[in-house]
């Protein structure tokens, strides 16, 4: 079981050289994530992203501390993100190679460091996740659905602990909102996912309302899903 913990973590970023002087953008944040699917909901800007960054060290708190099973995300930030993988809103941010193939194997050069080993364990990772016909296609010519789920096979080829996903369902059409949450079911890792989707985030087994930079929620989806649909109701 993975175990993430916030200790008073708060983000305050610099003024912006006008009037305004430093911000609070999240936190002060104490929270113990043990269950194997979290979700975080709020309104554009409450700080869901910042929050999901300070799980693997994307972000660093300024103050207090984050830690994955133990392990400090600022301290030792390598080892926490071999354990955390990441996935944008933005599949193309992920995918830096030409075809996804390619992008499997560069993920998988720190487990492989043969050139052979690397291919075959990428065509697992790739048949795995029912991708191998779309491997050798340049990424620019995959749908968005398409190169949701090939972004997601390139974090996920690792075999991290913990999954953390931004917005993974924006860019997805019904079919393949469905198709990715059955993907998701059928993880073993640990995920934390912020979302719009109020269904996604009521499948979890405990959700997060941030609103400005506070958890303002946190227990069981339909009551949190509740509690955020009255706060967005708000005159
Ligand atoms: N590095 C930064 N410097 C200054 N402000 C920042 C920085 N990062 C985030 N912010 C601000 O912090 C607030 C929270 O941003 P964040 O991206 O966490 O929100 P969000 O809930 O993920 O929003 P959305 O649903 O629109 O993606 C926003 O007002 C954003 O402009």
């Amino acid at each position: 079981m993975t175990e993430v913990r916030l200790d008073a973590a708060t983000v305050t970023v610099p003024g912006d050289g006008t009037d305004r002087g430093p911000r609070t953008i999240l936190g002060p944040v104490d929270l113990v994530l043990t269950e194997r699917r979290v979700s975080v909901v709020g309104a554009n800007g409450s700080g869901k992203s910042t929050l999901l960054r300070l799980l693997n060290g994307l972000v660093s708190p300024t103050a207090g501390a984050v830690t994955v099973d133990g392990l400090d995300t600022v301290r030792e930030g390598s080892r926490v993100r071999r354990r955390v993988a990441f996935a944008f809103t933005d599949p193309i941010s992920q995918l830096v190679m030409p075809t996804g193939r390619e992008d499997v194997e560069l993920s998988l050069r720190r487990l492989h460091r043969s050139r052979s080993d690397r291919r075959a364990a990428a065509e697992g990772v790739l048949g795995r996740f029912g991708l191998s016909h779309l491997a050798d296609q340049s990424v620019y010519d995959l749908s968005g659905g398409e190169r949701q789920l090939m972004a997601l096979a390139v974090v996920l080829a690792t075999d991290p602990v913990l999954l953390v996903l931004d917005e993974p369902t924006t860019l997805l059409d019904r079919r393949n909102t469905l198709r990715l949450r059955a993907m998701l079911d059928a993880l073993p890792q640990t995920v934390v996912l912020a979302t719009h989707d109020l269904d996604l985030a009521a499948a979890s087994d405990r959700t997060l309302v941030v609103d400005e930079g506070r958890i303002v929620f946190d227990g069981r989806p339909r009551a949190a899903v509740e509690h955020y649909l009255a706060l967005v109701d708000e005159p």
